[in-house]
């Protein structure tokens, strides 16, 4: 459903991406993982239009989205989180959440104004909606208050739910666990699952290696901007490539 095929892409005289080519299979949890700086943060950047590679294709459902703009391509179903949380702190949760729907909608700017019965009934929906996400990170007894009170890991949490509030096909989550306890990350791990089973395909950038082996289905490993493996997670745990990369980048620090 979603295909990244061989993408380029160079920063000056740097590649920092060699001819990378995945696949990511619907109704999946998958992982791109590597060593620091092997170009994972770059691949979700050309996904969203944030970054334009030289070179390659990224098509969801056989739509190409490279060359449109990053509003174009939240619309077609590509959501995002960042390494570095970015929510609206002084905001609060359900309006937080409510930012991620405005895109989905219905109503025109004429019935904003006018503040019609549609208007009035699609915000209603809209914040049911916003509230059930929140539910789903049992963030919703918090609705009200700022997003700046919560901890770092229900910041993260109202991050997912914001990016869930678009309506997503595919959710694209930039270290998911950073910063997170045990307790917080096995729930994060159901709360992933939750989100698989409302259809939504999962593709995660994770350093933390116990959570992608529970929890993902298929692993893609860049090394140095290349793909040198790919499979299911007992394939990449005992692969000589994939363990050679780690210890490398292990022994350099
Ligand atoms: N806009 C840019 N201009 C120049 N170089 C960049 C730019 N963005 C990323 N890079 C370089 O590309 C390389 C890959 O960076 P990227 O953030 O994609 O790696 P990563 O695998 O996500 O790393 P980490 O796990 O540490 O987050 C790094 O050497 C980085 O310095």
């Amino acid at each position: 459903m979603f295909e990244i095929t061989h993408l380029s892409k160079h920063f000056g005289g740097l590649e920092i991406l060699k001819d990378v080519s995945l696949q990511v299979s619907k109704g999946s949890i998958s992982a791109l993982i590597g060593p620091n700086g092997a170009g994972k943060t770059t691949v979700f950047n050309c996904i969203t239009g944030l970054v334009k590679p030289n070179q390659g294709t990224i098509t969801l459902e056989g739509r190409e989205l490279i060359g449109l703009p990053s509003h174009q391509i939240t619309r077609l179903g590509v959501a995002r989180t960042f390494q570095n949380i970015r929510i609206f702190k002084e905001m609060n949760l359900l309006e937080n959440v409510l930012v991620g729907m405005h895109s989905h909608l219905g109503y025109s700017t004429h019935d904003w104004i006018l503040s019609s019965t549609s208007y009035q009934a699609q915000e209603q929906l809209a914040r049911d909606k916003a509230y059930e996400l929140l539910s789903l990170f049992q963030l919703q007894h918090q609705h009200d208050q700022t997003a700046q009170s919560l901890s770092y890991g229900e910041q993260r949490q109202l991050e997912f739910a914001r990016a869930l509030a678009t309506q997503p096909q595919l959710l694209l989550l930039d270290e998911p666990v950073a910063g997170m306890n045990a307790a917080e990350k096995t729930l994060l791990m159901k709360e992933i699952e939750l989100i698989r089973q409302q259809g939504v395909t999962v593709f995660l950038i994770e350093h933390d290696m116990r959570f992608v082996m529970e929890l993902c289905d298929h692993i893609t490993v860049l090394n140095f901007g290349q793909v040198i493996a790919q499979g299911e997670p007992e394939m990449i745990k005992n692969h000589p490539g994939v363990i050679e990369a780690y210890l490398g980048s292990v022994e350099e620090e």
